[in-house]
């Protein structure tokens, strides 16, 4: 099956420093990857290249079949990837509903099945917020809005970088309850995530990065067998 993103030999610079080497990644259609690493590792950096971000780049990005190899952010948006970075990126002087209306599109194939209603109904908590502003809102409810924003656009798939970081653990659970709910809507996900044992209760394949480089890579389900391979890398 064509995969919605299919990149081979990644490479990335941040100025003199050599960051990717030469990494291999593919999202399939519908399908949960988990990306596991130690901090610095080059998760972030990874997501932030194989979407246009980061300009000093190397190798072959393709997403949803269009060569994306030099693509630029609103290239990868437009192809169906929602992402939601970490620290989120929502209009703090917007209304949580304007933050979501604004955000509204149909999907690449015309799909229109995360409207307004349907967002709200995943997140009660936003609906509580409606007329708030972003910046009145708490942490916990800035994530949600910033991942709601990301559903608003009909997304084919959706990218997740440390979506629960520094969040109350009330929230943080609900968070992965709404993971598992984009998982369970037939989205593509990429989830990164401190918390390996959520990431891999959550996800249907898992990832691994050390120093720039893929060095593990399995079914969920025969990884969680194999806790030494992962404690290698993860130090866990
Ligand atoms: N904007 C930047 N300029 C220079 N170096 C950077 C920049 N962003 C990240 N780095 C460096 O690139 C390496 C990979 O960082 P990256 O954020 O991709 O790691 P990560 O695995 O996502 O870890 P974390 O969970 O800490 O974000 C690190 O050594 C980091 O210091």
């Amino acid at each position: 099956m064509e995969a919605l993103i299919d990149a081979s030999q990644v490479h990335a610079w941040y100025g003199s420093s050599h960051i990717l080497h030469g990494v291999d990644f593919r999202l399939g259609r519908g399908e949960t990857v988990g990306l596991l690493g130690r901090n610095g590792m080059g998760k972030s950096t990874l997501i932030r290249t194989l979407l246009g971000h980061v300009k000093q780049r190397d190798g072959r990005i393709s997403i949803a079949g269009r060569d994306l190899s030099r693509g630029k952010p609103y290239e990868a948006a437009k192809a169906g990837i929602a992402y939601v970075p970490e620290g989120r990126g929502i209009f703090p002087n917007l209304t949580v509903k304007e933050n979501l209306v604004m955000a509204a599109r149909r999907g690449v194939d015309g799909q229109a099945d995360w409207t307004l209603e349907r967002v709200l109904a995943t997140f009660p908590r936003l609906t509580e917020r409606m007329g708030n502003l972003g910046w009145q809102l708490s942490g916990g409810e800035q994530q949600m809005l910033s991942i709601g924003r990301a559903l608003m656009t009909n997304p084919s798939a959706v990218i997740l970088d440390e979506a629960t970081e520094g969040l109350a653990p009330l929230i943080v659970a609900e968070i992965w309850r709404v993971i598992g709910d984009i998982r369970r809507s037939g989205l593509a996900t990429l989830v990164v995530d401190r918390n390996y044992r959520m990431v891999m209760a959550n996800s249907d394949r898992l990832v691994v990065m050390e120093k720039g480089r893929m060095v593990l890579e399995g079914q969920a389900q025969d990884l969680a067998h194999r806790p030494e391979a992962l404690s290698r890398y993860l130090g866990v």
